[in-house]
């Protein structure tokens, strides 16, 4: 085989992921307006993921964030263990940074066991800065490290949070007009508390033939627990989602938000919108496989994958609100009951404390 072939063999077709201009979304004139609810109602039926592009975060901005990252992530182990994520998965204790090995992200093993095998075997390599409301005196507070070693560090991250959830409440806007539902602002609503939770995830560089494994993924597979997830991604890649066939490259788009259907929608939309499962892999231009790495002559088996960061959102309804099915939605959908065990009708913190206490 050579080069060339390995190559053609290896390439994956992208994510057939809708871009849904969000301008449009807004627009005043109704026509423009129903056509892209109608596109972002669309893509999240048939891959539950979409890029918003056009939106209200000014690209300038999101640049702003990765440089806050950047430099978050850069502080010695020993700062950011001041503000060290405990072992634990109590929704209380869903703050502060947590070291690469310490998050595993498994889909929906409950049993302690297994949860625990799949744990040793598969951590998820990075390192998360995890956080809450930092405005709500309902939540826990966020752990912040002593201002004077990344002074501005904490406003910048606060003013980010304001941003996200402003823009999270416009799509929310755009999905209740999706269902028509009378009140467009139901989801809106049930947002109101803004009790979303938010993770910067820093994937620290690694060989290329560590992903050659199943158990070197970035980020292992799984479903995002919540409402809609605002995903923003630099330019590295590797974020994958499933297309009921394979997992396929979500491609960065220099300037748009991949945001995608967590299980609480699929549940209240009752299977109308999908909440895929996605993976954060070593970029799809780089993977062959290892035997290629030898065959090729070019050394690939040394190459680094070069860090990657992500800043993530997650909607999630007040944590009083029952996950049920939304107005419209009561028609028997794809939803089944047993995708979550026998859970019965749960609130957004219940389940939101089931499924983290897997993950930490
Ligand atoms: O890093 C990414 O691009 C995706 C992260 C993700 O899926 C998650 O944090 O749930
Ligand atoms: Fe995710």
């Amino acid at each position: 085989m050579n080069k060339d072939t390995i190559l053609a063999e290896y390439y994956v077709e992208p994510a057939r992921v809708p871009v849904v201009d969000f301008q449009l979304l807004n627009s005043s004139d109704d026509a423009e307006q129903h056509a892209a609810v109608d596109q972002l109602d669309a893509a999240f039926r048939e891959c539950g993921f979409v890029y918003i592009c056009n939106h209200a975060i000014e690209p300038e901005r999101v640049d702003q964030a990765f440089g806050w990252s950047r430099r978050f992530f850069a502080q010695s182990s020993e700062t950011k263990e001041l503000i060290t994520h405990p072992p634990s998965g109590d929704i209380d204790d869903n703050r502060g940074w947590a070291k690469t090995g310490q998050g595993h992200t498994v889909q929906m093993v409950f049993d302690a066991d297994e949860a625990e095998a799949f744990r040793q075997n598969n951590p998820d390599c990075k390192e998360t800065l995890e956080l809450g409301n930092p405005f709500s005196d309902k939540v826990p507070p966020n752990k912040w490290i002593p201002e004077h070693l990344l002074p501005g560090f904490r406003s910048f991250v606060e003013s980010w949070w304001t941003d996200c959830a402003a823009l999270s409440h416009c799509l929310y806007r755009s999905l209740g007009k999706a269902l028509q539902i009378r009140d467009s602002d139901h989801f809106s609503h049930m947002h109101s508390e803004n009790d979303c939770h938010m993770t910067w995830n820093f994937y620290p560089s690694m060989p290329l033939n560590g992903f050659h494994s199943p158990e070197a993924k970035r980020l292992n597979e799984h479903t995002d627990f919540g409402t809609l997830t605002l995903v923003f991604q630099d330019a590295v890649g590797g974020l994958e989602v499933h297309d009921g066939h394979r997992f396929r490259p979500i491609v960065p788009i220099p300037g748009a938000i991949v945001v995608n259907v967590g299980d609480m929608l699929e549940r209240q939309s009752n299977g109308r919108w999908k909440s895929a499962l996605h993976r954060v892999v070593a970029p799809a231009q780089l993977m062959r496989p290892r035997s290629a790495q030898v065959q090729d002559g070019h050394g690939h088996g040394s190459i680094e994958v070069i860090d990657r960061y992500s800043l993530v959102f997650f909607g999630v309804p007040n944590p009083d609100e029952m996950i049920e099915t939304a107005p419209g939605c009561e028609a028997p959908g794809r939803w089944k009951p047993n995708m979550n065990g026998d859970w019965g009708t749960l609130s957004a913190r219940q389940w939101i404390q089931k499924r983290l206490a897997v993950e930490y």
